[in-house]
């Protein structure tokens, strides 16, 4: 791990205090205080614990909140903004999986970082904090006929997620350049913040937003619902410390709530039915969980609901291995079908993105890394390829509407991925956010402990391949303008043309930590899609899904502020079902 020089002390300070004398977090099994809930909460990830948080706001409920990770306390690794790009993927938070081969990619396999500790990918990820757009939401409320999925509907959610903390160091004048008040919330759960640096290359990032205005216009504020332009990230950082859900909805005040408890360390490997007499529809009331590696299985009961929030990848996997799925599928390998959900695992959807380090003539990683308490990323750009492109004569237009990007450039201090020879460098991320390709999760046995097969198809399809070319060329114009080019040293490639720019792109893009959408939303009657609109699952009786998976489509946004907002609505609905108010 790096430094721990430039770390703000009196920042983390409170923190640690608060921390160690955290309560309520369990270990071990023997020491619940019963094995009957009204609620069990499988994955105490980015979801599931505002799930087990707003549900827990009535005494009257009872919740288990069971994780397959460790605890995310005292562990400075994980408060600390700056140590984003170290702590995943590969290390013990992560769950280490990796796709099949990629035939886009020459075959290769490449990571799939996934939180494994409490609070899961919201622990462990690069802290940026985006919507995505207006249009992104009212395509969910068109897609599964809710209009409570829709942007305007969805802002109270938003802001009862959000607080945005307004810096102290700086004027509000100064600072609302770089935000629009008028577009957050301030009460609400989730710290929020600017990236708060100031530096020489910032300048430079801004001068070309008024050089090259028609290709990157400076937008003040990309969560208004309208993301297009380039701006100033904003992060789930409070004091220069991450604010994840496990630091958040699972903060010491919470977890003293009697009502709730929280089992880490026990991987649920199915849910079960108690009574198999109801032929109407099947009703899961059990979850199976491990703490031995599968040497013994122990079994929790749920009295109102199970809900499923164990993420894109293993929400599915959990709900295949207990026999919803594919018939044929599940049978294959040796799995007894109890209910046939086709859909459960497809759809995987994934933003392919290309790291491409630009030597500089400073070491703006020296200069721009700053202390541990500023997260990676300060600048977005979200962007759009012309309507006149040529690729819109082969495919439909992907994006959800007039007001969303094609593609994403954001700029990373110093060098992401394998080491340079040797120099200073400015990563320059291209990302495609209106992906066309879909992928699935499968599974390879029978043993609910085996990784399941995790194939994203990445850039499988023309139009991908087309977005991440010029997603790769916008990036060159905007560092190749008067503003930026005196800083520049030399590009990553010398490629220029589509084949030279395939060969590059193949040889290096991976997948930016975005899995979404298998068990996706759909209208209640529709042929497709694992849960409805108000994330049942789809036939079955006792079981939701909450987390990533449900996402119909990828938003044009790095997922954990949508899967906060789904979370939020979904608390609700949840609370209204079972008691009529919310
Ligand atoms: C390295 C990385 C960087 C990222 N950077 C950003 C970013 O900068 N900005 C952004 O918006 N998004 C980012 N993301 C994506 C974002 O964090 C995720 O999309 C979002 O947090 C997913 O939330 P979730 O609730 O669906 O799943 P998770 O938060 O992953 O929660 C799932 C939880 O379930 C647990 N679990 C899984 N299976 C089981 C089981 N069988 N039994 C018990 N528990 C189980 C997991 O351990 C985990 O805690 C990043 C993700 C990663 C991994």
């Amino acid at each position: 791990m790096g430094s721990l020089q430039n770390w703000r002390y009196t920042a983390l300070l409170p923190t640690l205090i608060s921390f160690a004398g955290a309560t309520g977090i369990l270990t071990n099994s023997s020491d619940l205080r019963t094995t009957e809930f009204d609620f069990v909460v499988v994955g105490g990830g980015t979801a599931g614990n505002v799930i087990a948080n707003r549900l827990t706001e009535n005494p009257a409920f009872s919740v288990l909140v069971i994780e397959a990770g460790g605890s995310d306390r005292d562990t400075l690794e994980l408060m600390a903004p700056g140590f984003a790009p170290l702590i995943a993927p590969n290390t013990q938070w992560d769950w280490n999986l990796t796709t099949t081969p990629q035939a886009a990619l020459n075959n290769r396999s490449v990571s799939v970082a996934r939180g494994f500790v409490l609070g899961g990918s919201s622990t462990i990820n690069f802290l940026a904090y985006t919507r995505g757009t207006s249009n992104d939401f009212d395509r969910y409320a068109e897609i599964t006929g809710d209009d409570g999925w829709s942007w305007d509907r969805l802002m109270p959610y938003i802001f009862k997620n959000e607080h945005f903390m307004i810096g102290e160091s700086e004027s509000l004048e100064n600072q609302t350049a770089r935000f629009n008040p008028s577009v957050h919330g301030f009460t609400g759960a989730l710290p929020v913040s600017l990236a708060d640096l100031s530096h020489e290359i910032d300048a430079k990032v801004i001068d070309t937003t008024t050089e090259m205005s028609e290709d990157y216009p400076f937008n003040q504020d990309m969560n208004s619902g309208n993301h297009l332009g380039l701006g100033w990230v904003q992060a789930t950082v409070e004091n220069g410390t991450r604010s994840s859900s496990a630091t958040v909805y699972l903060s010491d005040q919470f977890l003293q709530r009697p009502n709730l408890q929280v089992l880490v360390n026990a991987r649920v490997t199915r849910v079960l039915q108690s009574n198999t007499t109801n032929c109407t529809s099947p009703t899961f009331d059990q979850v199976e969980f491990t703490q031995d590696g599968g040497a013994s299985v122990q079994v929790i009961s749920a009295r109102k609901e199970i809900i499923l929030s164990a993420g894109s990848i293993m929400s599915p996997h959990i709900l295949m291995h207990s026999g919803i799925g594919d018939p044929n599928a599940l049978f294959e390998v040796g799995i007894e079908p109890i209910h046939n959900l086709s859909s459960v695992g497809q759809n995987l959807t994934e933003h392919p993105f290309l790291s491409s380090a630009w030597q500089t003539l400073n070491d703006w990683s020296e200069t721009r890394s700053g202390p541990l308490s500023h997260p990676p990323l300060s600048f977005m750009a979200w962007l759009r390829l012309p309507d006149n492109s040529s690729i819109f004569e082969s495919f439909k237009d992907p994006a959800a509407g007039p007001n969303t990007a094609h593609y994403e450039l954001f700029w990373i201090n110093g060098k992401v991925g394998p080491e340079p020879a040797q120099g200073n460098f400015l990563t320059l991320g291209s990302v495609v956010v209106a992906p066309t390709s879909r992928g699935a999760v499968t599974l390879n046995s029978s043993d609910p402990l085996d990784p399941p097969l995790i194939n994203f198809n990445l850039l499988s399809s023309d139009f991908d391949m087309f977005v991440q070319r010029e997603a790769f060329r916008s990036a060159k114009k905007f560092l190749t303008g008067s503003a930026c080019s005196s800083f520049i040293v030399a590009a990553p490639t010398n490629a220029t043309t589509d084949e030279e720019l395939d060969t590059f792109i193949r040889q290096n893009a991976l997948g930016v930590f975005h899995p979404v959408s298998t068990a996706a939303m759909s209208g209640k009657n529709a042929t497709w899609g694992v849960v409805d609109p108000d994330l049942r699952v789809k036939g079955v009786s006792g079981l939701r899904v909450v987390d990533s998976s449900v996402m119909p489509i990828i938003p044009a946004a790095h997922t954990q502020a949508p899967t906060y907002i789904i979370a939020e609505r979904a608390a609700d609905m949840i609370k209204e079902a079972w008691f009529g108010v919310v």
